[in-house]
């Protein structure tokens, strides 16, 4: 799929994107956030909720878990960089934590 990101909607995307916590990943044409919780339960609570969002958008986030901490990676592999998915699947993941 060639949905890439480009123009003024992608720097437009980025910079809410960046006011939000989210960053350019070195070298990839990916975003990426620390997400931190109270402890396990509240981080795999989190986990869980956006797994059925992003199951249901059929668009899935790279990511691991150490007790209260959820590194996030978000890119759409079949456009090999960031779309709207990318920036929708942000913003649930923002609107859970
Ligand atoms: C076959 C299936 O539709 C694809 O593999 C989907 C699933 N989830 C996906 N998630 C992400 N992040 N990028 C994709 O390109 C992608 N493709």
């Amino acid at each position: 799929m060639n949905d890439k990101l480009s123009g003024a909607a992608r720097t437009e995307a980025l910079d809410k994107l960046q006011a939000a916590g989210w960053s350019m990943v070195e070298g990839r044409d990916a975003i990426s956030k620390l997400f931190k919780f109270k402890d396990f339960t509240r981080a795999f609570g989190w986990m869980t909720q956006a797994a059925i969002a992003a199951e249901k958008m059929n668009h899935h986030p790279e990511w691991s878990n150490t007790y209260n901490r959820v590194e996030v990676t978000l890119t759409s592999h079949d456009a090999e960089g960031l779309t709207d998915r990318d920036v929708k699947l942000a913003g649930i993941m923002d609107g859970l934590a």
